[in-house]
């Protein structure tokens, strides 16, 4: 919708026939965005070839750990100069690699032809036409610059920047940190605690984005705090609701049974977890979120964790 509202014409790619059908004849992703009438600009189709025909940007919105799955079947018909966009904000299980990475890896293109899209963006309000910033990230400016045009619409606000690893990063931790939150909502505790978690969490963010080479003023901007704030503080995250069902005392699996949309921090908080220990980088949130996912700690068990770990100064 961003996307059509800023003058292009959109065609979605949908895994069922039905939901492309939708798209065309009814003007609504029922199942997904129900309610929201889609711009005439925008049309939908189950077929790769004719997603991809003419298509100079692409962008990839599946959920994180189905990428590599995804990939394969779109390659083929990928147009030679097209820029890929990632809309995901997750850390790849096992290899420990984060979209763009997958996206490379994969589809054999140069970084320059690769960028994200991250920030405070939750569905349902940029749906709705809220106004709202975001970062478009990408390692050569005269694509940033070109996308950045591309998504600048009436509502949505689009920053640059060349810190993809950033970015990235940013998106995903945030997730895992929202789990955190949720949790302790859960619980019953209030904004001391919350704004304590969130705080807390950005500290760890940084940590890890430094270790790996982001700059640290990307974790202060939209992709950092930005979508932080938003995601910790919104009923409407995927991620707090996850947690805060861990809080009320429901199980993983009875809450993967609830919905069909994804939280993809009860998954990254395992491979963040990972890349932390691997660059030698503390980052308690995302160790204790992952223990109390796999059902190896509770969430009081987490609060009480977190409080007695030793003393140290607020800088580090
Ligand atoms: N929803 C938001 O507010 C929002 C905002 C910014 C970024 N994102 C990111 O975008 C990515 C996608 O999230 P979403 O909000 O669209 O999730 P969603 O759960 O709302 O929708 C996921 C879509 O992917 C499809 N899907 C599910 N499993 C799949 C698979 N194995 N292969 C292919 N398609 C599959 C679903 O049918 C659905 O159309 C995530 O990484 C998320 O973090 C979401
Ligand atoms: O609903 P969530 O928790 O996946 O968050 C959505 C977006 O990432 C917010 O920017």
């Amino acid at each position: 919708m961003v996307l059509a509202d800023a003058g292009n014409d959109v065609m979605i790619w949908a895994r069922r026939e039905e939901v492309a059908a939708s798209i065309n004849d009814r003007r609504e992703n029922v199942d997904y965005l129900p309610g929201i009438e889609l711009p005439r600009t925008i049309s939908g189709t189950a077929d790769p070839e004719q997603a991809l025909s003419g298509a100079d940007v692409v962008i990839l919105a599946v959920p994180s750990q189905s990428l590599r799955a995804n990939l394969p079947a779109f390659v083929p018909y990928l147009e030679p100069d097209s820029v890929l966009v990632s809309l995901m904000k997750g850390i790849e299980l096992g290899t420990l690699e984060r979209m763009s990475e997958v996206i490379q890896e994969v589809a054999d293109v140069d970084a320059g032809r690769i960028a994200v899209v991250s920030g405070p963006n939750l569905a349902k309000e940029i749906a709705r036409r809220e106004p709202a910033a975001s970062v478009v990230a990408c390692a050569d400016e005269d694509v940033v610059t070109m996308l950045q045009k591309r998504c600048h619409s009436p509502a949505f606000r689009p920053y640059t920047s060349v810190d993809v690893l950033g970015c990235e990063l940013g998106g995903a931790y945030k997730n895992v940190v929202a789990l955190c939150v949720g949790m302790a909502v859960g619980l019953g505790f209030g904004d001391n605690t919350t704004a304590s978690l969130i705080t807390r969490g950005l500290a760890e963010t940084a940590r890890l984005a430094m270790r790996l080479g982001a700059n640290p003023l990307t974790l202060m901007g939209l992709a950092g705090l930005g979508d932080l704030v938003a995601t910790c503080s919104s009923p409407l995250s995927r991620n707090r609701t996850f947690g805060e069902k861990l809080g009320l005392g429901m199980t993983v699996d009875e809450i993967y049974a609830s919905t069909r949309q994804v939280a993809e921090g009860a998954k990254s908080c395992s491979s963040i977890r990972a890349l932390a220990e691997k660059t030698g980088v503390e980052a308690p949130i995302a160790e204790h979120v992952d223990e109390v996912v796999a059902g190896r700690m509770t969430t009081s068990e987490m609060m009480e964790a977190f409080i007695s770990r030793d003393p140290k100064a607020e800088m580090y």
